[in-house]
């Protein structure tokens, strides 16, 4: 076809690809590199589209024999740069060239792109990655033009050759037929004309460098580099002129073909080797040839032993377009249950997608790359795939003996793929449990990121869930990390359960000193610290670990498990301090009920400092619970079971503690005649009882119902103790303000003075004064900081 004098079409780039080429061009220069890389990746993406489409449309592999990529570089006189990037995958039609390289696909684009523009640490982290693609030729090229035909197909059955060209300073592209005509028969050839300050590209060893450090991974179709070299030949006229008569007609005896005889052939050396002795003159040619740059087999088809850890980091990096090198691999080799044998290589990578903690049990599992001898064919393999709690790991999956032409559908149902879910899994928790086991550094890298996926597997994954909860990791009162295993190797004699303490959102150290641990702690005994909402989830899911149950140091049921007396003693010592302190314990019985406080009051075991304590009883809610129901729609599904639990708590009092002892001495000297009551001394100590119990509920993790009057109550109680009279109201009076008046300032017209004008969060600022309690001027501080000192 001859498309020389088509019109040619200009069109104008979606302005996000023009953002976008801007920052590639003024904040990548250090980071040139990557344009080889880039295009190299898409060349490779465009021959894995047309295998998997030539799998059910044959035709599309007519047009051209080969599936490769070559590169060729060259130099005009006026020393001018050009780099040619060919491949023959699955091309694009002017539409295509239009749609795909003027406009960007990706969602989150403009806001990214907007992040980038302000990026100003210039060290192209941001952008890189984003993932460049096709704009970063534009480092290097302050001219790119593209040629490309479509593959042949149904729909398409005279694809036409057509050139997408543009310039790095312009606002558009072109778009036209290439006035060529077909010269590449199927595929895409990209020709970068080298800006003058990066004719470096232009030398064929750059290009061999290049390829080998980022890109000997990036794909498995062959690599082809033109290169040409001097070599030194024997000059053949010269050699003639100079030769004697009789001796030429030896040499043209010679380069007859070889007579059939063996005689001949020995004789025919024989005077080659003579003639060489004469040092025959050498002249210079130039030898072209293609060479292979990444003529190593896969990665994942070569010995462990012979692989080093780079070579593994730059294929995952490669693969699975990410910037990060992975924290672990696992590469090995198997035979399925079916029979099929295969090579893998499994990746933990060093983050979790942003995604994942917003819905974390999303089936998606999208970076499972399952090859055919070689061959690529999905890395969609399906919902089920992998194990919800492990769909960020990254695989490249390799099977000897599956039919090349398994569509996704048949793929799904064999028996292969089935078992890959469980071979991957099996071997990605040996993973994690070596690392675990050999290397303390790493592991803690890997549980900073994983350390929490390890529990809602656990929870999720009932057949791994051994295994899954040995990985998991708590803090506890005597060290910062301790698995479930090691805990039980610290177990104390006799002990028969696994004390933790929950309260969402505080620290261990925080949680080190609660009221629940003190004399666990006293003791020596090992207490799980469990400030993460997940972490009580997986408790009570697992709910004991090799058959020793676990037990909330927060509820009722507590056992150190020495205790000095059997049950029957620890009851009679029970029931007698429950008698000696009867009279206290009734009385603190009735406040807490009208309250609503606790169900009960009883002698506490677990107290050693503090005076009480509030203890969720079996059937109800520990704070923690509490607070993680009240914040959810679980509080309004089951409001029955809710206020019932809410309000099964008791109150434990600390018989050794002289707050409690000086509280019963004063119950004990309430005069028994009605008569002789004293209504106010009561009162007063009706009083110190709330805030003791009201007290007791923050200690224990729980809140107040009405903070205010809680105040208000330890504001009586001071005042007494401080002698100051506790009816002296404090002065309430403040200035009113000045009567109604509609009418508007005078210069209500001026505009605005500059400094009152809104800041940039649509905030006014402005000054006040801000006076201490003797009047005095403090400092100017803008409302908006005074606002927050207020929260
Ligand atoms: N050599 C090629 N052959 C066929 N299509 C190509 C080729 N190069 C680019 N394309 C098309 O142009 C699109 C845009 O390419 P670009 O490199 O900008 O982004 P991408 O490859 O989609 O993403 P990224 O490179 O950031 O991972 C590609 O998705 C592809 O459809």
């Amino acid at each position: 076809q001859d498309g020389s004098n088509a019109p040619k079409q200009r069109h104008a780039y979606q302005s996000d690809v023009a953002r976008l080429r801007k920052i590639v061009i003024n904040s990548l220069y250090s980071h040139r590199d990557v344009f080889l890389r880039e295009l190299i990746s898409n060349a490779n993406d465009a021959l894995e589209k047309l295998r998997l489409t030539s799998l059910t449309e044959p035709q599309v592999l007519s047009g051209a024999e080969n599936m490769n990529i070559t590169i060729k570089v060259e130099k005009d006189e006026q020393g001018n740069g050009r780099i040619i990037i060919r491949d023959t995958g699955i091309g694009m039609t002017p539409e295509e060239l239009s749609t795909n390289l003027g406009t960007l696909a990706k969602s989150g684009t403009s806001e990214f792109l907007s992040r980038a523009e302000s990026d100003t640490t210039g060290n192209g982290n941001l952008i890189g990655a984003f993932g460049l693609g096709f704009y970063s030729s534009f480092l290097v090229a302050d001219r790119v033009e593209v040629a490309s035909v479509a593959a042949k197909s149904s729909n398409n059955p005279n694809p036409a050759q057509y050139v997408f060209s543009s310039g790095a300073d312009e606002n558009s592209f072109e778009i036209f037929p290439d006035p060529r005509g077909n010269t590449l028969g199927r595929g895409t050839e990209i020709t970068l004309h080298l800006k003058p300050d990066a004719l470096e590209y232009g030398d064929t060893n750059t290009i061999i460098d290049l390829v080998n450090k980022h890109s000997s991974f990036s794909t498995s179709f062959p690599i082809y580099l033109y290169t040409t070299r001097m070599e030194m030949v024997p000059d053949e006229e010269a050699q003639t002129e100079a030769k004697p008569a009789e001796e030429k007609s030896e040499v043209e005896e010679a380069e007859k073909p070889a007579a059939d005889d063996d005689e001949a052939v020995v004789e025919d050396a024989e005077e080659k080797s003579a003639e060489e002795k004469r040092e025959p003159r050498l002249k210079p040619i130039t030898v072209e040839e293609w060479i292979q740059l990444n003529s190593q087999p896969p990665i994942w088809m070569r010995d462990p032993k012979a692989v080093t850890d780079e070579e593994y980091e730059t294929f995952y990096q490669a693969t699975f377009k990410d910037y990060e090198k992975p924290h672990a691999w696992y590469h090995f080799a198997g035979d399925s249950g079916s029979g099929v044998s295969f090579r893998a290589i499994i990746y933990v990578p060093s983050r979790l997608d942003d995604k994942y903690w917003q819905n974390p049990l999303e089936s998606v599992t999208k970076d499972i790359r399952l090859m055919v001898k070689r061959v690529f064919i999905t890395s969609d393999l399906g919902e089920e795939a992998l194990p919800k709690w492990a769909n960020w790991v990254k695989v490249v999956v390799d099977a000897e003996d599956l039919p090349l032409n398994v569509s996704r559908e048949t793929l799904q149902s064999t028996q292969f793929l089935k078992q890959l879910k469980g071979i991957i899994t099996k071997r990605l928790l040996q993973l994690l449990s070596r690392i675990r086991d050999e290397d303390p550094e790493k592991w803690d890298k890997v549980q900073e990121v994983y350390g929490n996926v390890f529990k809602l597997g656990a929870v999720e994954d009932f057949k791994n869930r051994e295994k899954l909860a040995s990985l998991v990791r708590f803090a506890t009162n005597q060290r910062n990390s301790t698995t479930l295993d090691e805990y039980l190797e610290n177990k104390k004699k006799g002990q028969s359960q696994i004390f933790y303490l929950a309260d969402m959102g505080k620290s261990p150290s925080e949680l080190a000193k609660s009221v629940f641990i003190e004399k666990l702690h006293a003791r020596g005994y090992e207490v799980l610290l469990l400030g993460d909402p997940l972490d009580e989830v997986f408790i009570t899911n697992i709910r004991r670990w090799k058959k020793i149950p676990f037990q909330d140091v927060a509820k009722a049921g507590l056992k150190f498990g020495d205790e000095d007396l059997s049950p029957e003693e620890e009851k009679e010592e029970q029931a007698l301090l429950t008698e000696k302190y009867k009279p206290l314990i009734e009385w603190l019985r009735k406040e807490v009920r009208v309250k609503g406080a606790a169900r009960d009051v009883v002698i506490s075991n677990r107290l050693v400092t503090s005076s009480c304590a509030i203890v969720a009883d079996e059937s109800g809610y520990t704070a923690n619970l509490e607070k993680l129901i009240s914040s959810s729609h679980a509080q309004q599904n089951h409001r029955h079971m809710w206020e019932f639990a809410k309000k099964q708590k008791v109150l434990e009092i600390n018989p050794r503690s002289p707050l409690i002892e000086g509280l019963l001495k004063r119950i004990e000297q309430l005069p028994e005649d009605e008569a002789e009551h004293d209504p106010e001394a009561e009162e007063e100590l009706r009083e110190v009882a709330t805030v003791l119990v009201d007290g007791a509920l923050v200690r224990s993790g729980f809140s107040v119902t009405d903070s205010n009057d809680f105040f208000t109550r330890v504001d009586r109680i001071l005042r007494r103790s401080l002698g100051v009279s506790e009816t002296a109201p404090t002065d309430t009076t403040v200035k009113p303000a000045p009567p109604v008046d509609p009418e508007l300032p005078e210069d209500a017209d001026a505009p605005e003075p500059e400094d009152d004008i809104v800041d940039g969060h649509g905030e006014i600022s402005w000054a006040v004064e801000e006076i201490d309690e003797f009047g005095n001027v403090v400092q100017d501080v803008p409302v908006e900081s005074k606002r927050h000192d207020e929260l």
